[in-house]
């Protein structure tokens, strides 16, 4: 029997959504199309009355955002919303900033899949060279975390991703959803993909085929023990959802002229 409401969701459209670069921890802001997406998710939820206890964010101003336009869409602006760098998008190394269509056409589809969907492999680690490095890490951000900035990741598989999401799912989200309170991650698609195969225990084979598009709230009812009671229901219109969902997994394929 369904005892908790768990909603993930992975933030509105970001500019580098849209312009098909790696983001990652690169911290965009939201496109004008993501501001509506996360203004939309908000009163989707609103029309099926959903009451949020609390909602907890990455570090990353993306998601920050989603959640404030969905709780002010909502009409429940004063549920507390709490952030960690553990719900951060998964650290894609030296690919951030690189787009994806080119990556296909210079190393071929399959090695671009490979690198966005499978479970454990790490892409090359980022280093002081990489454009981006000294923008992520001499970010005030980072120096605020529970780990020292030199021991955060320099690059991620989703099997890391989970490592240490874990301990933050264990220790300060599972007891508030055990407290009764219907939870919303605002978080990312890998961030995101990383807890439903822990919560819903898909394989590391099948994970490669999960893929979350932007501003879509992923409803999960679980049980006292937190297992999923029923599949995972995506919110909104199917067909605009599957388009959305096919967008994301085109974006690794060599663009057609
Ligand atoms: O920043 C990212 O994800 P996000 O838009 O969910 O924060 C990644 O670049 C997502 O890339 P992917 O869809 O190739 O895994």
């Amino acid at each position: 029997m369904s005892k908790y409401k768990l909603f993930l969701l992975r933030h509105g459209e970001g500019a580098w959504n849209k312009e098909n670069r790696f983001c990652s921890w690169v911290d965009q802001k939201l496109s004008d199309n993501g501001i509506v997406e996360a203004q939309e998710c908000g009163r989707l939820l609103k029309e099926h009355g959903y009451q949020l206890g609390q909602v907890f964010t990455s570090i990353l101003s993306r998601s920050i955002h989603t959640a404030w336009l969905v709780l002010e869409a909502l009409g429940q602006e004063w549920v507390p919303v709490t952030k960690s760098w553990r719900l951060n998008e998964r650290h894609y190394g030296a690919l951030i900033g690189l787009n994806r269509a080119e990556m296909a056409l210079n190393h071929g589809e399959q090695q671009v899949k490979l690198w966005r969907r499978s479970y454990d492999i790490t892409p090359p680690p980022i280093d002081d060279s990489h454009p981006y490095f000294d923008e992520i890490y001499n970010d005030r951000r980072y120096m605020t975390c529970d780990v020292p900035k030199e021991q955060l990741p320099k690059s991620e598989s989703l099997k890391e991703v989970l490592d240490r999401l874990l301990p933050y799912w264990n220790e300060v989200i599972v007891p508030v959803i055990k407290s009764g309170q219907t939870v919303l991650i605002s978080g990312h698609g890998n961030s995101c993909r990383a807890l439903l195969k822990h919560l819903e225990g898909i394989s590391e084979t099948d994970i490669v085929n999960v893929t979350l598009p932007t501003g879509v709230p992923v409803l999960l009812e679980l049980d006292e023990d937190l297992r999923p009671v029923k599949p995972r229901q995506l919110l909104g219109d199917q067909a605009k959802i599957q388009e959305a969902i096919k967008k994301v997994e085109d974006q690794g394929k060599v663009q057609k002229k």
